[in-house]
């Protein structure tokens, strides 16, 4: 399902993040993707979404190659992918239905069926009571599921989380964990870059990177 052979990237002559990176994540796995600050974490996510491309190497991803992926097809590749990254805030001037409605209005859904499936997105992280709320009435965790909702409210299969417990106490990040994992038992493939040790200890499968490259291909 994803695919990076001898994948490296280069953004400038002195900053090359990933370093002929090879693995294979099988359709319906979670993976955890591990690695210190600067590893290449968020850059190798990124590349799975074609938010950023090889330099040399390639990503398949549902059997397309992204270095050669038309700009036109990106909104159709990224329709199978939830992306739960850093840059995605909520939209702090509208309710949580709303900011979780919003990527089904924007692929021509109608409000009625928008609204019906982000009250079901809620329900599955556990914050349907909160629909109605302002996003920064919610704790960091409670944020972090409504990302979470929104991410997989239009069905991907693919999940792409990118240190989605950053800052969160354990309380709330393993309600987190647990709403991804949720995902993953009906058959979603997840891969979540994490710093947290803790998370990493009961994953089934870990890739580490450090410096760019892969230290225990898994
Ligand atoms: N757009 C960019 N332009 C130039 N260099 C970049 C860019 N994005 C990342 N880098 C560099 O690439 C390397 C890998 O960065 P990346 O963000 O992928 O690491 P990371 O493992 O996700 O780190 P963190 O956990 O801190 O987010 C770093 O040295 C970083 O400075």
């Amino acid at each position: 399902m994803i695919e990076f052979r001898n994948v490296s990237k280069q953004y400038s002559p002195d900053a090359m993040a990933l370093r002929d990176v090879s693995f294979t994540v099988e359709k319906g796995e979670l993976v955890f993707l591990a690695g210190p600050s600067g590893a290449g974490k968020s850059t190798l996510l990124k590349m799975i979404a074609a938010m950023e491309r090889p330099s040399a190497g390639q990503v398949i991803v549902n059997g397309q190659d992204i270095a050669k992926i038309k700009s036109s097809a990106v909104p159709f590749l990224r329709r199978n992918l939830g992306l739960i990254f850093q840059q995605q805030r909520l939209l702090t001037d509208r309710n949580i239905l709303a900011n979780v409605m919003m990527p089904l209005l924007v692929t021509g859904a109608s409000r009625h069926q928008a609204e019906q499936r982000a009250r079901a997105a809620l329900d599955k992280v556990g914050l349907l009571d909160r629909a109605d709320s302002q996003p920064l009435a919610l704790s960091g965790g409670e944020q972090q599921r409504v990302s979470i909702a929104r991410a997989i409210v239009n069905r991907p299969q693919v999940i792409l989380a990118d240190e989605p417990t950053a800052n969160l106490d354990r309380a709330s990040a393993n309600k987190v964990l647990d709403a991804l994992k949720a995902f993953h038992s009906v058959g979603v493939t997840c891969l979540i870059s994490s710093h947290d040790e803790q998370m990493l200890d009961a994953a089934a499968r870990v890739i580490h990177l450090k410096h760019g490259q892969l230290e225990v291909a898994a």
